[in-house]
């Protein structure tokens, strides 16, 4: 059996630049990835079967799976007729903005390469990765990455300065798809991606949390306000920049001490289930 760890990812911009032509939105946005992990497990089975076991009651065991597309593709590309099972232990909150299924994804075809002893480089991964979803090629790598195109266009730039990650999600699964049909490019108060890029070259802490800016956050926390009042609860306990991640409804915030990162997570561990202190992450 091998194992592989599946961290969440955050937006730090999201930028929406226009609707293509292929239904897809071509984007601007940059993410990291943070020490929020599904445990992953991987193992071979002598016959040809795709096994996905979780005990979470959101993870579908199933081909809708995305771990589950994963082994299926790379099965195919690499004309493997062994099986596999693969366990998840999850540990990121389902339909989330943070990337749970694709993180799975993308650690299930780094799992593989090792299982199976395929030797893919990273760029062939990600290659694969392009096939199960957007934001699948970036989970492959990690890090902190500006990504273009729909998503699978990436360089890699400058982490985060140290600080801790206080992640809260309201009890609402949200649907990505729903959220770009809201789309409207020209009522949109477009994030300066450059300026967040400058500000993580020069470490300025500040400088980040005034760039913070998703621009699907309005549409999101138009249809579901708890987001709005985690976002109030985490300014009031004095957080100095927060951002809905993704297509939401998870709101997080940057904040540098310790203290002043366990004031809000216990200003909203009575108000949510899923709060979390984490860390970014570098790339692997
Ligand atoms: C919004 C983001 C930001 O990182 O993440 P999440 O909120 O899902 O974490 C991504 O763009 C989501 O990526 P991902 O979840 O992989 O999307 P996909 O499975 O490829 O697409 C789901 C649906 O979202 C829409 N979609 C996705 C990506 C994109 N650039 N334009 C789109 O319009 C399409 O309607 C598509 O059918
Ligand atoms: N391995 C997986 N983990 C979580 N959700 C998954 C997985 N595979 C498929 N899904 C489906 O994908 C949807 C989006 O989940 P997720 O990737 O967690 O959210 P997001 O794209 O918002 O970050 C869920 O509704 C779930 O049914």
């Amino acid at each position: 059996m091998l194992f592989e760890k599946a961290p969440a990812k955050i937006n730090l911009t999201l930028d929406v630049l226009h609707k293509r032509d292929d239904g897809y939105h071509e984007v601007n946005m940059i993410m990291t990835t943070v020490d929020l992990y599904d445990r992953m497990s991987f193992e071979v089975l002598d016959h040809d079967e795709i096994v996905v076991e979780s005990e979470n009651r959101f993870v579908p065991d199933n081909e809708h799976n995305l771990a589950y597309q994963a082994a299926q593709l790379f099965k195919r590309k690499q004309g493997i007729t062994q099986g596999v099972k693969i366990g998840i232990d999850k540990q990121i909150p389902v339909a989330a903005g943070l990337a749970g299924g694709s993180s799975d994804a993308a650690a299930t075809l780094r799992g593989l390469n090792r299982l199976f002893e395929t030797n893919l480089t990273y760029e062939q991964l990600e290659a694969l990765a392009e096939e199960i979803g957007s934001d699948v090629p970036f989970c492959i790598k990690g890090g902190t990455q500006l990504a273009q195109g729909r998503g699978e266009k990436l360089t890699s730039i400058s982490q985060l300065p140290p600080c801790y990650v206080v992640i809260a999600k309201p009890n609402i699964g949200v649907s990505t798809k729903d959220v770009y049909k809201q789309v409207d490019v020209a009522q949109m108060n477009h994030p300066d991606t450059q300026a967040m890029i400058e500000a993580l070259d020069a470490q300025d802490f500040d400088g980040v949390c005034n760039q913070l800016n998703n621009v699907l956050e309005p549409i999101t926390v138009n249809m579901h306000e708890e987001i709005a009042q985690i976002k109030e609860r985490m300014e009031k306990a004095g957080a100095p920049g927060v951002l809905m991640s993704g297509s939401g409804p998870t709101v997080y915030t940057l904040v540098q001490q310790e203290a002043k990162a366990e004031r809000i997570y216990n200003s909203l561990k009575g108000f949510c289930h899923d709060v979390y202190v984490v860390h970014a992450l570098r790339s692997s």
